[in-house]
């Protein structure tokens, strides 16, 4: 909804579009104690963008989506200057800004993007230049400013005539500059000379390209007259990423240095290269006047009196030369960012929602005193511990593989047991046969039961061992699934292993202890056998079998058949008290231990360990680390660049 921009409107607010006049406004709003209605000058909104492109250069967004962060970068409005070797960019930029700056020489000169943001100071105050990276240092002696732009581009690159994306900022402050920032690219070239690595040409182009085929991006695309315009590798590349032109601005270099009887007025006028923006035409200092230190105020001054006595170009005077030049770009760059603020303060509130979730999905930074990275690993462990938690008692699976142990696995083990080859016939004599020695005996063979029972209760061993070790791998499987689960150890891979090795560690030790108590159950079973059972029998013969059977019968097959039943049904009676008594043995010794006392061992352990160990279990995913520190950083550009704009709109 809109407001009007001198109306008694309440509220807060950044950006808005007027009622009455529907301009854009950046801010009509209300302060607590008095009503501000003014907005930005130029010089504030310029001002505005340098100071975000300067925290963009420091926080390193140089544009481009490295490791897929947002770019504020990408979103702000600058003017890039383009144009071939040797067409007059750095005169261009020399002139507007009335100095003598940039580096000279042979071959590619400029390696590095120049983020040159101009400042208008008031009249008579002195003129000075500073560099981003040499915050401390003004500069008033502009040789000793080129000198710095090539040492801080070999700084970068190396002597090797390298180029690289990070830009080199530097301000001038002046009473001879209007306020604007432009990006001094390098020339392209169309060979590689001496010296240059052959991907340079290509490198060249894309990284010209990269800066100029943003949206927001002014092209000043600078050509020189004496060549044909068709030739242009300025006016290629603007065609390419602004084929309706209206982000382009045409320069023409040179203009004095046509043939004698031609002149540039079909370009000029937009004949032969038809842009949104008028062609200006520029008339820079000629090798000869550099040669002769001819100064830069004199050599604009040149330039006036160039086109004011131009036969061809009078009539356009007012609209050419590097100020008129300086003046519209200014002009349009400030109404460019006033056009854009809308969107970069909206784009600028959702990055910074997006920042901030990723930076709580990350995990905040680990504190560095020992106290509070205790406390950490302590949390992290019972996060880990509660999940384990949930897949036992339920609500995550895994934990019903344990009753799957002791209803399927348990059982099944139980019936195979050979007790039908213990029980032969064959068996039953040897072992009753052995256990009466010399003396056969004489009513009922009580060492021979005593052994077949013995033996046969010694297969027991193995089922019970086995549902102990079934046991300790569906919960060494929980454990790690567990720590799989628990989100916030993702990011501690080192603390993951410990905890890891720490709960198998406590698992193999109620395994021990499981597989001593189920044995135990089985040898309890051999150390008293169950007498009512035995008592049982005789009557239970009486009633089944015939009473008058003759003693000489006790040593027929009859008689040992009946032996192997007896010892059958008692084995089976036993079977169907350890199916019963294993589970709770494995449960008491290793599943309740388990939720009890996993981490028991290595609570005691980390509390006894020094802060830099401590350190090192939580050490983090280098790469995760990394992602932090480049996400905090741009959380903070963003916000910053947020502080800015509203510092600008809430003018007090
Ligand atoms: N007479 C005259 N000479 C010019 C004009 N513009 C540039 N020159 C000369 O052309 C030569 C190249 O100009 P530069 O400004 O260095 O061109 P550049 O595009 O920055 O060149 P590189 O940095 O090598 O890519 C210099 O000798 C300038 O003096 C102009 O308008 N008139």
């Amino acid at each position: 909804m809109g407001i009007k921009c001198n109306g008694n409107v309440s509220g807060k607010l950044a950006t808005n579009r007027c009622l009455c006049c529907s301009k854009l406004e950046l801010v009509v709003l209300r302060l607590p104690w008095v009503w501000v209605s003014e907005m930005t000058t130029m010089e504030s909104l310029i001002g505005l963008v340098n100071r975000i492109q300067r925290a963009c250069t420091v926080l390193g967004d140089h544009g481009g989506a490295e490791g897929a962060l947002p770019t504020l970068w990408e979103a702000l409005p600058s003017v890039a200057v383009v144009g071939g070797q040797s067409s007059g960019k750095s005169s261009v930029l020399e002139s507007v800004v009335g100095r003598d700056f940039l580096p000279r020489g042979s071959g590619i000169v400029t390696r590095r993007p120049l983020v040159l943001q101009l400042h208008k100071t008031e009249d008579g105050q002195p003129e000075y230049a500073e560099f981003l990276h040499l915050p401390k240092r003004r500069f008033t002696d502009f040789g000793l400013v080129r000198k710095e732009i090539a040492d801080d581009t070999d700084r970068l690159t190396g002597k090797s005539k390298q180029i690289s994306p990070i830009p080199i900022h530097l301000s001038i402050y002046s009473p001879n500059v209007v306020n604007l920032t432009l990006i001094d690219l390098p020339g392209l070239t169309k060979v590689a000379v001496e010296g240059q690595p052959e991907s340079i040409v290509q490198d060249i182009e894309n990284m010209v390209r990269s800066y100029v085929e943003k949206p927001n991006c002014i092209i000043l695309a600078i050509s020189p007259a004496n060549q044909d315009i068709a030739t242009s590798d300025a006016i290629k590349l603007a065609r390419e990423v602004d084929p309706s032109g209206e982000r382009t601005f045409g320069v023409l270099t040179k203009l004095d240095l046509m043939d004698k009887g031609t002149n540039a007025l079909d370009v000029l006028e937009g004949r032969s290269y038809r842009l949104q923006h008028p062609w200006v035409g520029i008339v820079n200092r000629s090798q000869a006047d550099i040669n002769k230190n001819v100064e830069m105020i004199a050599a604009r001054q040149k330039e006036k009196e160039y086109f004011a006595t131009s036969p061809d170009y009078a009539h356009l005077s007012s609209k050419m030369g590097s100020e008129y030049l300086a003046k519209l770009l200014s002009k349009h760059l400030e109404a460019v960012i006033r056009a854009r603020i809308p969107s970069i303060t909206s784009l600028i509130n959702k990055t910074i929602e997006e920042l901030e979730s990723e930076m709580d999905h990350l995990g905040r930074p680990i504190a560095i005193d020992a106290g509070a990275q205790l406390y950490t690993i302590l949390e992290l462990c019972r996060a880990f511990d509660k999940i384990f938690k949930e897949h036992l008692d339920g609500g995550r699976a895994g934990g019903d593989r344990i009753y799957g142990v002791f209803d399927n696995q348990l059982p099944a083990a139980l019936k195979k047991l050979p007790f039908d080859r213990h029980l032969s016939l064959q068996n039953v004599k040897k072992v009753v046969s052995e256990a009466d020695g010399y003396q056969p005996h004489l009513i009922a063979p009580e060492q021979g039961y005593r052994r077949l029972i013995e033996g046969a209760l010694n297969y027991f061993r193995g089922p019970a061992e086995a549902s102990v070790d079934a046991v300790h791998l569906v919960l060494k499987d929980l454990v790690r699934k567990s720590i799989g689960e628990t989100q916030e150890l993702k990011r501690f891979p080192t603390l993951q292993s410990e905890l890891a090795a720490a709960s198998y560690q406590a698992l193999e030790r109620f395994r021990e202890d499981s597989k001593k108590t189920v044995t135990r159950l089985v040898d309890m079973e051999s150390s008293y056998l169950t007498v009512e059972f035995f008592r049982n029998l005789p009557q239970e013969m009486e009633k089944g079998g015939n009473p008058t059977t003759p003693a000489t019968d006790r040593y027929s097959d009859g008689h040992f058949r009946r032996i192997a039943l007896n010892v059958s049904s008692y084995i089976a009676m036993v079977s169907e008290t350890l199916r019963l008594t294993i589970p709770k043995a494995a449960v008491h010794c290793q599943v309740r231990e388990a939720k009890r006392s996993l981490l028991n061992h290595f609570y005691t352990q980390v509390g006894r360990r020094e802060a830099k160990q401590l350190g090192q279990l939580l050490d983090e995913d280098p790469a995760l680390m990394e992602r932090r520190v480049q996400c905090a950083k741009r959380l903070e550009l963003y916000k910053s660049a947020r502080d800015e704009i509203e510092s600008v709109s809430w003018a007090r």
